[in-house]
């Protein structure tokens, strides 16, 4: 299973990971890897490991006591788990958009500047055109660029997810992780972030976690399903949705468990 992508296909390379909250084992020996400038989805019932393997992945769990991480996730060759690489140029590598819409309590434009600024020192014009880039790539642009400067948080709940997602495209990560992006969003505001998912694997590797099953049938390319921390099924989107290979991913995924 873990050699579905091939080696020279594979941004990040997840050996032998197990993950625990102090005594409780979330994540259970799971080996994959995910390809570059593809989609990969990750889906399963709740609480059965997906947001937490996410998580592994740019060492978010860190700010957390207790919560240890034991393998290998090789981000291009280098292991993220035990590199002396600075967390912040991890991060910035590996960017994280959350659940739940978290715009800062700043401007608009400032939000998307913010995490620009820690990385790289940009002109005023170059600052402009970055944050205008970020907003048209997550499809806000046509909606926000007469209100730069009005608070990030008087957008409505589907605007300020595409906010969360411009700021985490803004910095150029390298690989971008979605958790349930579009889990508080409405028909409208879902389909143009499945448009944007889709156009941003051209320049980013995406993994995305999603309850909701036609969205990960029509916006990723690989599939992964989880059962109670462990990688139950990974394939390619297509097989796992048309020709799964065990009952209860069939099962999962046609709504008869979960
Ligand atoms: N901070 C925590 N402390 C202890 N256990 C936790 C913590 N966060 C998650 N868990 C447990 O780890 C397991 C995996 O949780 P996780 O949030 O990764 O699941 P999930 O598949 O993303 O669920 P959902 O679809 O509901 O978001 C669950 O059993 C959960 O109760």
């Amino acid at each position: 299973m873990e050699n579905l992508v091939p080696v020279d296909e594979t941004k990040i390379e997840v050996k032998n990971l197990n993950f625990y909250y102090g005594g409780f084992h979330a994540i259970k020996d799971v080996n994959m890897r995910i390809a570059r400038n593809k989609v990969t989805a990750f889906i399963g019932p709740s609480g059965c490991g997906k947001s937490t393997l996410l998580r592994t992945f740019n060492r978010m769990f860190e700010l957390y006591p207790g919560q240890r991480a034991e393998g290998e996730i090789n981000l291009d060759g280098e292991n993220l788990l035990t590199t002396n690489t600075d967390i912040s140029l991890i991060r910035a590598k590996v960017g994280m958009v959350f659940q739940k819409p978290t715009p800062f309590p700043m401007s608009i434009y400032d939000n998307i500047a913010f995490g620009v600024k820690l990385f790289e020192k940009l002109s005023k014009a170059e600052m402009d055109e970055r944050v205008e880039w970020a907003l048209t790539k997550s499809a806000l642009w046509n909606e926000v660029k007469d209100k730069l400067g009005q608070s990030g948080n008087g957008l409505s709940g589907g605007q300020q997810q595409r906010l969360c997602i411009a700021r985490g495209v803004a910095i150029k990560p390298e690989v971008l992780l979605l958790d349930e992006p579009c889990s508080a969003l409405d028909p409208i505001s879902t389909m143009k972030i499945e448009e944007l998912i889709t156009e941003l694997k051209n320049d980013y590797t995406v993994a995305i976690v999603t309850h909701n099953m036609q969205q990960a049938a029509r916006c990723s390319d690989y599939t992964a399903y989880m059962y109670l921390g462990e990688l139950m099924e990974f394939g390619e989107t297509e097989k796992v949705f048309v020709k799964p290979q065990r009952k209860e991913t069939e099962d999962y995924i046609t709504g008869r468990f979960g």
